[in-house]
């Protein structure tokens, strides 16, 4: 049995399913990412573990208890679960220092001394204790709800979208700098996010959500190179998808031959290369002639962005001629180091690296 076990959960507002038969477990001391798009679900899921409301039907089990089930369910401060929000939800009229014990009882004895080891713990200055939440910045807010939420010691932490408010670098460092306190403390974790990159260097398991069901559910390695159909490998990443017949364990397809995993016979097969998996050599026009076998294509956009751009490239040959065609009108969109870029109109040799997935 898992520490945190959900059986067929599900959840309606009036017409609108927003759980419909959500199963999972997640290990003790884990951390598991659920990513989806607007209005999937993740926030209700949430809702439903912190105890805020009960599922219409469906189990909730945390760490043997059953927390939630049809005919009764744990109230939400019995539960021992940490909650972060999006905002930080911080109590605007109360210091710092009374933000974060406020889920510790004033009469206890240390009460003080527990409050600066949590702002000591979540790399906050005690200077600030006295400071209201108006007078923080978003990432000092962030871990002062962080704070709070640790404050009860929670059996388990629920963050809910906490690092959306804050700017790119502050949210790589705040989310590593949480994933390291909260592995630190063995406190299982169960983040939502929008964010595909956010959620697969978080996590140990991600689970994609679409309508109120999970598609899949797996390590992040497992759900970003097989994933188990096309709007997963979209929703986690670019993907080039192509048509391909199998044979021998290799896929035939615009590209030419690439490896596959599996040694099926099969025609109209779909494959997935990640944009990565394409590796661009710059060539002159005229090495095109006499290279049958080799892959060539025209960079027709580029965008530059830094330490990565994004390279539209157009077939120009195809060992399987019938796809040529379609490919050539869909320019391959891939993702370069900015330093060494081709530029438009440049001619590349295009190699694959690695093997293809291969959707069921
Ligand atoms: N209290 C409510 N009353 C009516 N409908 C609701 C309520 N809460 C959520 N819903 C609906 O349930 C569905 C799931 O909502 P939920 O907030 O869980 O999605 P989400 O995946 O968290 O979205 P977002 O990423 O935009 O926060 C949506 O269609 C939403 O409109």
């Amino acid at each position: 049995m898992s520490f945190l076990e959900f059986h067929s959960l599900e959840k309606r507002y009036g017409p609108v399913a927003a759980l419909s038969g959500v199963d999972l477990a997640v290990e003790a001391g884990s951390r598991t990412a659920i990513v989806g798009p607007s209005g999937c679900g993740k926030t209700t899921l949430l809702r439903l573990i912190a105890g805020f409301e009960a599922p219409d039907s469906g189990r909730i089990e945390l760490d043997g208890e059953v927390l939630a089930q049809e005919g009764g369910s744990v109230p939400a401060h019995q539960r021992s679960i940490g909650l972060v929000a999006q905002d930080g939800a911080l109590f605007p009229h109360l210091t710092i220092a009374d933000n974060i014990g406020f889920g510790i009882n004033r009469h206890e004895a240390g009460r003080d001394a527990r409050i600066t080891e949590l702002a000591y713990i979540v790399g906050l200055d005690k200077a600030i204790l006295k400071r209201r939440p108006h007078e923080l910045s978003g990432g000092q807010q962030q871990r002062v709800a962080l704070a709070r939420a640790m404050a009860v010691k929670p059996r388990l932490m629920l963050l809910d979208e906490p690092f959306s408010a804050l700017d790119t670098g502050l949210r790589v460092s705040m989310r590593k700098a949480v994933a390291e306190l909260l592995e630190a403390a063995g406190i299982a974790t169960i983040l939502v996010t929008h964010d595909q990159a956010e959620a697969l260097s978080f996590a140990d398991q991600v689970a994609v959500m679409r309508d109120g069901k999970f598609s899949q559910v797996g390590t992040p390695r497992e759900l970003y190179l097989r994933p188990k159909n096309r709007m997963v490998a979209e929703f986690l990443g670019d993907a080039i998808i192509l048509p391909a017949s199998l044979r021998d364990g290799f896929a035939q397809c615009t590209l030419g031959q690439i490896a596959v995993e599996t040694r099926e016979a099969r025609d109209n097969a779909r494959i997935m290369l990640r944009p990565e998996q394409l590796l661009l050599k710059r060539t002159a026009r005229e090495g095109m002639s006499g290279t049958p076998d080799m892959l060539f294509g025209e960079v027709v956009e580029l965008e530059f962005g830094g330490p990565t751009c994004m390279v539209a490239v157009r077939l120009l040959n195809s060992p399987d001629p019938p796809d040529a065609a379609a490919i050539a009108n869909t320019p391959l969109i891939l993702r370069k180091p900015g330093m060494d870029a081709p530029t438009v109109g440049e001619i590349v040799r295009i190699s694959v690296s690695g093997k293809a997935h291969v959707f069921a």
